[in-house]
């Protein structure tokens, strides 16, 4: 069994609508992961402990999400040196703009990757994890490349409806 190379963790069982983007894509590419509430704020032991073993584990990123008062990325990141990648998740009445706030303003020393709001967002986040492992990977450096080239023949392939009269 291949170990684990990168964690998707959120703040909560809600947010995985926006979090599963990031999963499939690192279904997509083969790449071993795990899935995972661990929220800051309602199981901070949990999420030290899921920190502080995340480099002993193999782990290589984290992919964090959460949503509202966000803590939960940066607080991982305050714990462990495996990178980070932060995932604004969109809140009920701010729309996710709290959120990107409190994941991107990470005083200086402890960075998180922050990425857009949202399902692109995680996507996003996992595409990067993936970038990331290719630099050693040459079988999914050439994984990544198919990718990009299979997106872009898909945007010139882009019709547009008719012109109104
Ligand atoms: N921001 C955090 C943290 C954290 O940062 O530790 N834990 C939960 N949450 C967020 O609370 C929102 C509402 O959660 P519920 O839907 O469970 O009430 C979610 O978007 C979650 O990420």
């Amino acid at each position: 069994m291949s170990s684990i190379s990168v964690g998707v963790v959120m703040g909560s069982s809600s947010d995985w609508d926006t979090l599963q983007h990031a999963v499939q894509i690192l279904q997509e590419f083969g790449i071993a992961h795990e899935a995972k509430v661990v929220s800051a704020h309602r199981m901070p032991d949990e999420m030290f402990a899921y920190a502080e073993t995340a480099a002993a584990r193999g782990l290589k990123a984290i992919i964090a999400g959460a949503g509202g008062a966000a803590h939960l990325p940066g607080m991982l990141a305050s714990k462990t040196t495996v990178p980070v990648l932060g995932v604004p998740v969109a809140s009920k009445h701010l729309q996710g703009v709290d959120s990107l706030h409190s994941i991107v303003q990470m005083p200086k020393g402890i960075p998180v990757a922050t990425f857009a709001i949202g399902a692109a967002g995680a996507a996003n986040a996992a595409l990067f994890a993936v970038a990331m492992l290719a630099g050693s990977d040459a079988a999914l450096q050439l994984k990544l490349q198919d990718f990009r080239r299979k997106q872009t023949e898909a945007a010139r392939n882009m019709q547009l409806p008719p012109a109104p009269q």
